[in-house]
């Protein structure tokens, strides 16, 4: 299994947010999280990669415990994420970006980026050359040396998963990666998704509120409300679920 979570809960004082949860995903799946506002989806990314702690519960990846642990060393592990907003950093350039991802995974100590040893600069060409190869294969090359915030909106997005990405990743979390694209940004994201999960030979889950790209494109939805996952299944039954429609019933008669 490469990710496995059990029984894990997050209460925040008297409120519980993710309530014993139970969810498998194995390798090479697409699966989308869903669930109407505040019933806990953001808060399950955020025990997944370490931002909280669950209350009780554990979370393994690729059969190791790793709960509790601290993010970075998550991520070393095999999880990398996007935010649900771009969170770049917009003064640095493109290309930058994706370098500052990849130094988690370089072989150098600190006396060797001080000295400016062999070895520092041996893996600075190959961080270099292995962040430039990723970039172009999503079209961001020529634009490299642009500062992040120059792109536009649908690239800022891009150039985050890109850099998710340049971690290595075995299981990639995207927080909403929709939210705010037109319509064809939207459909060029779907394609992205497609062939970043294919190319790279990856495990997605994903969260996003527009019900039309999550049912045409995960192969499994986790449906949330109040910190439980009220269902798991294909898209079509979960089209038809009774509980589905009352939790999001619920949501449109309190808008
Ligand atoms: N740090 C925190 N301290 C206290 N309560 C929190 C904290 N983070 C989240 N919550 C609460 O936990 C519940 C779940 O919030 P969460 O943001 O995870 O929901 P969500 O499904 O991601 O919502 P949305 O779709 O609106 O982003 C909400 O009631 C929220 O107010």
């Amino acid at each position: 299994m490469l990710l496995e979570v059990h029984e894990v809960t997050k209460q925040f004082g008297g409120l519980t947010a993710v309530d014993t949860i139970n969810l498998n995903i194995k390798k090479d799946e697409l699966i989308g999280l869903i669930g109407p506002n505040g019933a806990g989806k953001t808060t399950f990314f955020n025990l997944l990669t370490g931002v909280y702690e669950p209350t009780s519960g554990y979370i393994k990846l690729l059969g190791e415990d790793i709960t509790g642990q601290k993010p970075y060393r998550i991520t070393e592990k095999g999880m990398a994420r996007t935010f649900q907003n771009i969170r770049l950093f917009k003064d640095l350039s493109v290309l930058d970006n994706v370098r500052v991802a990849k130094i988690f995974n370089t072989d150098y100590g600190i006396f060797d980026s001080i000295f400016r040893t062999k070895k520092f600069y041996k893996e600075e060409i190959r961080v270099r050359k292995e962040a430039e190869e990723l970039l172009d294969r999503f079209g961001l090359l020529k634009k490299m040396d642009l500062p992040a915030h120059s792109l536009p909106y649908g690239e800022q997005r891009k150039l985050e998963i890109v850099r998710a990405l340049a971690t290595n990743p075995k299981l990639l979390l995207l927080d909403e990666p929709a939210a705010g694209m037109n319509p064809q940004e939207t459909t060029e994201l779907m394609d992205l998704i497609k062939k970043v999960k294919n190319d790279f030979d990856i495990s997605i889950l994903l969260i996003e509120h527009d019900m039309k790209f999550v049912m045409s494109l995960c192969e499994r939805i986790a449906v949330l409300d109040y910190g439980k996952i009220i269902a798991l299944d294909t898209p079509e039954k979960i089209k038809n679920n009774k509980k589905v429609i009352e939790a999001y019933l619920g949501e449109v008669e309190e808008d």
